[in-house]
């Protein structure tokens, strides 16, 4: 077994037949030895008793890759989620934490619910606290008691009971208020940053060699989280985003030259943008921060309205918050602006591209136009998570729980080509999960809307310099490294 280092965090990998590897998760056993462990209560559960191989093989493992060719090595593969023969905590000794990190997205709340009705439920566990407000909430507030009768309702709302924050990660002080507390299971609920806020608190709780599991469950309305299929509340935004498309699709058709310009979610990447787009049918063009484009002449993006206009009488556009930055930046004086986690605050892309529109028909008296511009973001993430949000949710949660009650820890738990597994954090935090221009699902939108790909001959060059492009949404290559 092999034990590479990355970000101060341990990585296990194991390496079989045809070039199998398991890149594994550590466990409280790697730091502590002679643990005593207990049946699993679920053996005497009623509703899991009498299901047939309910606990996973300690072998199972699922591919990352499940398009392979006959000659191809094995390639990666990551631990199964699920119940185990034997659990590392007897349920009166368990003192779990739950914390929200980062921005909202639908399904926190269902998450919350899940875990600690799974605590509870399958393993009798009766301590689990709510930290209050995020990561700062560990050492600045008081905890919230949460019991089932308490997160009964909660999946029915939106944003989170236990409320969440950015910025506030102070590792010392976290660590101090884990240790006095007693606490022994911690579940992260976050996006990439909170991810990476986890490793560095799995790699304190480790070196003071507390009986203690950290483990993430990974949160991103972006869905720009590498290796998982996609992220839970993505289905719930996309939904909720073609309330606003239809929205501007009616203002648009009726006026004359009617434009109605959308701004969604999406930092670094447009999934949210693309899948609306996909959904819809009835926008014209979507701007991802993927694509770069350009405004004025042959080919640039106001000769499309203009021709577009012309043709139908009204065009609905869909932009991704973090298209086009750098052409913002560089007309405008670039903000350096950063939020409490370190996060770049965006230009706002959407009213900027309507007042490039808006100048530049204002030259043309004969071609009058009206837009309108929605900016549907925070109505969007407010709203709780749908009926498929919902069953996702509870999987990732229940998944989460059984892999802690195992002793796994450093994890976060992330669906993999439709199967629930154990991710170690550093596969999650090292890369970004992107929309790949190249690939066949981008193609499909630009043959659904019609819109020109704005690509240049030399950037035609760039792209097919690149790597051979991963499917969409599914084998978790479509990703680029970032800073950490
Ligand atoms: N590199 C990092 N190391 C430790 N903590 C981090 C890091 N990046 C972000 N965090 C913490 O994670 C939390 C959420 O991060 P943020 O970027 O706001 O949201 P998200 O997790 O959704 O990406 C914040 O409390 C922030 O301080
Ligand atoms: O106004 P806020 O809270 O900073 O949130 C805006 C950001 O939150 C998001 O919805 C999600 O961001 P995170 O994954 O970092 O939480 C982004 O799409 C958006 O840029
Ligand atoms: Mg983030």
């Amino acid at each position: 077994m092999d034990n590479n280092n990355y970000l101060g965090c341990e990585m296990k990998v194991e390496k079989g037949e045809a070039g199998y590897v398991l890149e594994d998760v550590p466990h409280l056993t790697d730091y502590i030895p002679d643990l005593p462990t207990y049946p699993n209560p679920l053996r005497s559960n009623p509703a899991y008793s009498v299901v047939k191989q309910y606990f996973v093989d300690a072998d199972d493992t699922v591919p990352q890759k499940v398009v392979v060719h006959k000659d191809g090595p094995r390639g990666i593969h990551f631990r199964r989620a699920g119940p185990r023969q034997r659990v590392y905590f007897a349920p009166d000794e368990v003192h779990a934490a739950i914390v929200t990190c980062g921005g909202l997205c639908p399904g926190l709340n269902t998450v919350i619910r899940e875990i600690v009705c799974a605590l509870y439920h399958m393993y009798g566990v009766t301590k689990v606290l709510g930290i209050d407000g995020g990561y700062r909430g560990f050492y600045s507030k008081n905890t919230i008691t949460l019991t089932p009768k308490v997160v009964n309702d909660i999946h029915k709302r939106g944003g989170t009971i236990i409320g969440t924050s950015r910025g506030g990660h102070d590792k010392p002080k976290i660590v101090d208020s884990i240790q006095d507390r007693g606490i022994n299971q911690v579940y992260i609920i976050g996006g990439d940053g909170t991810q990476k806020g986890a490793a560095v608190i799995y790699q304190e709780v480790r070196r003071r060699g507390l009986k203690a599991v950290v483990a993430g469950i990974p949160k991103t309305i972006d869905n720009d989280i590498p290796v998982i299929d996609k992220s839970f509340g993505f289905d719930t935004a996309v939904e909720e985003a073609q309330r606003a498309i239809n929205a501007a699709h009616v203002e648009a058709e009726s006026a004359e030259n009617g434009i109605g310009v959308v701004k969604l979610m999406g930092r670094y990447c447009g999934f949210i943008a693309m899948y609306a787009t996909l959904a819809s049918r009835d926008v014209d063009l979507c701007l991802i921060p993927e694509s770069p484009f350009y405004l004025e002449g042959e080919g640039g993006l106001l000769e499309y309205v203009e021709k577009r206009l012309k043709e139908n009488g009204h065009m609905v556009i869909v932009v991704a918050e973090g298209a086009g930055q750098e052409l913002l930046a560089a007309e405008t004086k670039t903000s350096t602006a950063q939020d409490a986690s370190g996060n770049k605050l965006l230009q706002d892309v959407g009213l900027w591209i309507s007042d490039k529109i808006k100048g530049h028909f204002a030259k043309q008296p004969s071609m009058p136009i009206t837009l309108k511009y929605i900016d549907p973001t925070y109505m969007i993430r407010a709203v709780p998570s749908n009926a498929s949000d919902n069953v996702y949710c509870t999987l990732l949660a229940q998944s989460c729980v059984h892999g802690v009650m195992a002793g796994y820890t450093g994890f976060t738990s992330g669906l993999v080509n439709g199967r629930q597994t154990y991710i170690p954090f550093n596969r999650i935090t090292e890369k970004q999960n992107n929309v790949v221009i190249t690939d066949r699902m981008w193609a499909r939108l630009l043959s659904s809307t019609n819109q020109p790909s704005f690509l240049r001959s030399k950037d035609v060059i760039e792209v097919l310099k690149q790597e051979a492009p991963p499917t969409q949404l599914l084998d978790g290559e479509n990703s680029k490294t970032v800073d950490n």
